[in-house]
């Protein structure tokens, strides 16, 4: 077996306990592993597994990028580099093609340096892949400004280095000049602002198809593109089904096989901008994709149990000495930092109907200083928020309601045993209604409608569901409720998911009135120190690590996990008249099965 020293399997085996068995078997890790043990780190800084979702039996596919200003370009083109692919590997003929491709892009005067940013390895692993046997990866390049242009010529002449020189090096042998017809066609029909920004080729399956993956093109020109290429499946259907899903995701883009003509099964890439803990809406699009085999449950748990990181400072013991030194070199500021996340999800698409479903999940490698790492590490936000949650007509009959009530607020008590009754008035100063809340049922049955997204979004276990509360409150001048979790003392112990819906005047008559919700733990627990209470009981001290900040802002809602301390920060309200205050309805969804006794109002 071939082994590098400082290869990226040392890498490779820091993340092993995120990944199996939770993603794959061992037999699946100890395949990507032995190509990992051929591949040295300095050639990648980007990596990943390549996820089925609907299918069990599948092993999952190791991909790596080598950027155009990393070392890697040097690694994998550069002969007189101090670190190379291993030259048993290099003998084989697909590798010394893309050793060759990669020789052009260490040469600055060709045109595979000015345009190719990034190449991409792509390595299938089958089921049956003996020890000892090299591995050969599928290639794709990351393109710059392939647009279309002003006529089929100029698009020849700017892509010729491509189709006429590139595409037949990295095959072996020229392309029939009806594929390349077909490429320069495929550029040239290009909606505007649509641009290539990979390109593929399925190097280890023998096949002279070419993948180009398309960005920037909206979902209603996807159709008329794909007819203007003269794909053969049913625009009209694949219309219907982008119009379903294109809403679910930030960006959806197009992967095309082309040879002589355009393939039935095309791609559909669906991304978003942040990782499931800090957007909602990948529960949604992962409900979408359950609902149509695409993908299962078990999968789906894993593969959002995926994203995380793992810093050097906190791993001295098994990071990579090679990777040590690097740190060495860059300084006492700097630290190694490893971060895995959810690139994006491919659907195929074929015979009408979406196929399959594939996830792509990546670690990064990074150097970086205390500050960015910081910055980077930020924690992920411990609540969920939902804009524009009541319809308009609900908003006017909540806000009739509230005015026919305004003498009707008093100021609420704290029902907090642990405070001397003294304190218990300067823990909280804010108003709640004295009368029956008759919109309460209006307000629990929205709640009840977004509540299995919440509680999959916020990873909360499962739990028999009780009743849920829901009590207006309001905040006015100099007003404020101090640091407190909802769920800390025993009549209100059931409860475990917490909302606030905001709502005031227009245009907002106060400041301040924050909701801060605060990450942090209770010393006191696990044996750690903690006071001493009266009867003698630990009492546990919170420690605060941070906290995220909520502005109340008109027709919006948060849920969060009751045990979260959280306070409300003081409100200024100049006018100091009731109505134009910081008005919420809060409340309570409870655990059913931990209701001793159903909890008074005003707690
Ligand atoms: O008004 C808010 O933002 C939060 C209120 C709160 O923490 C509570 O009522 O328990
Ligand atoms: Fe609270």
């Amino acid at each position: 077996m071939i082994k590098t020293s400082n290869s990226i399997a040392e890498i490779l085996c820091l993340i092993e306990p995120a990944v199996v068995p939770k993603l794959m078997t061992v037999s699946n890790w100890n395949k990507i592993d032995h190509i990992a043990q051929i591949l040295p780190n300095a050639l990648s800084s980007f990596f990943g597994f390549e996820y089925r979702l609907g299918n069990t039996l599948a092993e999952a596919d190791f991909l790596l990028c080598v950027a155009a200003d990393e070392a890697g370009k040097r690694v994998l083109g550069d002969r007189n580099y101090s670190v190379s692919i291993p030259a048993l590997v290099t003998e084989d003929p697909i590798w010394q093609r893309i050793q060759t491709f990669a020789s052009e892009w260490n040469t600055s005067t060709s045109a595979i340096a000015k345009d190719v940013f990034n190449i991409w390895l792509e390595f299938d692993i089958p089921k049956a892949f003996a020890d000892g046997q090299i591995p050969t990866p599928s290639f794709f390049m990351g393109v710059n400004d392939v647009y279309r242009c002003d006529s089929l010529e100029e698009q020849k002449k700017r892509r010729g280095w491509l189709v006429e020189e590139s595409l037949p090096l990295l095959f072996g042998k020229s392309l029939p000049s009806a594929n390349q017809e077909m490429l320069y066609h495929c550029f040239q029909e290009l909606p505007k602002g649509a641009h290539v920004f990979q390109i593929g080729l399925m190097l280890a399956r023998q096949v002279e198809t070419v993948r180009l993956c398309i960005r920037n093109i909206s979902p209603l020109q996807i159709g008329s593109y794909l007819s203007a290429i003269s794909w053969k499946g049913n625009i009209e259907k694949l219309t219907q089904f982008l119009h379903l899903l294109s809403p679910l995701v930030d960006r959806v883009d197009l992967d095309i096989d082309v040879d002589f003509s355009t393939q039935s099964k095309i791609g559909l890439e669906c991304y978003f901008y942040q990782q499931p803990s800090l957007e909602p809406r990948w529960v949604s699009f992962f409900n979408f994709l359950e609902e149509r085999s695409l993908c299962l449950p078990e999968k789906r748990k894993a593969i959002f149990s995926y994203p995380g990181y793992l810093r050097e400072s906190a791993n001295q013991e098994q990071w990579p000495k090679g990777l040590k030194r690097l740190t060495q070199f860059l300084g006492a500021k700097n630290e190694g930092i490893l971060f895995r996340g959810i690139h994006h999800v491919k659907i195929t698409y074929e015979d009408d109907a979406p196929q399959e479903a594939k996830s792509y999940l990546y670690v990064t490698r990074k150097n970086l200083n205390h500050q960015e790492i910081k910055q980077a590490i930020k924690s992920p936000k411990n609540f969920v928020e939902i804009e524009n949650f009541l319809t308009e007509s609900e908003q006017e009959e909540l806000w009739q309601f509230t005015k026919n009530h305004n003498n009707g607020f008093v100021l609420s008590d704290v029902y907090n045993q642990k405070l001397p009754v003294s304190d218990r008035q300067y823990h909280r100063h804010s108003l709640i209604l004295d009368q029956p809340f008759t919109l309460s049922p209006l307000i629990v049955e929205k709640v009840c409608q977004v509540l299995p997204q919440i509680l999959a979004t916020l990873q909360t276990q499962e739990f028999p569901l009780g009743p849920i509360e829901a009590q207006l409150t309001a905040h006015n001048d100099g007003e404020y409720f101090k640091l407190h979790n909802d769920n800390g003392i025993e009549a209100v112990a059931s409860r475990i998911l917490t909302f606030v819906y905001y709502f005031h005047q227009q245009p907002k008559a106060f400041t301040g009135g924050e909701l801060r919700i605060y990450d942090g733990k209770f010393e006191g627990e696990n044996g750690e120190k903690g006071d001493q209470g009266e009867k003698g009981e630990k009492r546990k001290k919170f420690v605060p690590t941070g906290y995220h900040v909520v502005v109340p802002r008109n027709n919006c809602i948060v849920f969060f996990p009751s045990q979260l301390m959280h306070e409300v920060t003081q409100v200024q309200c100049p006018s100091q008249k009731i109505l134009d205050g910081r008005f919420t309805v809060n409340g309570w969804v409870h655990d059913a099965s931990k209701i001793k006794e159903l909890p008074d109002e005003n707690l």
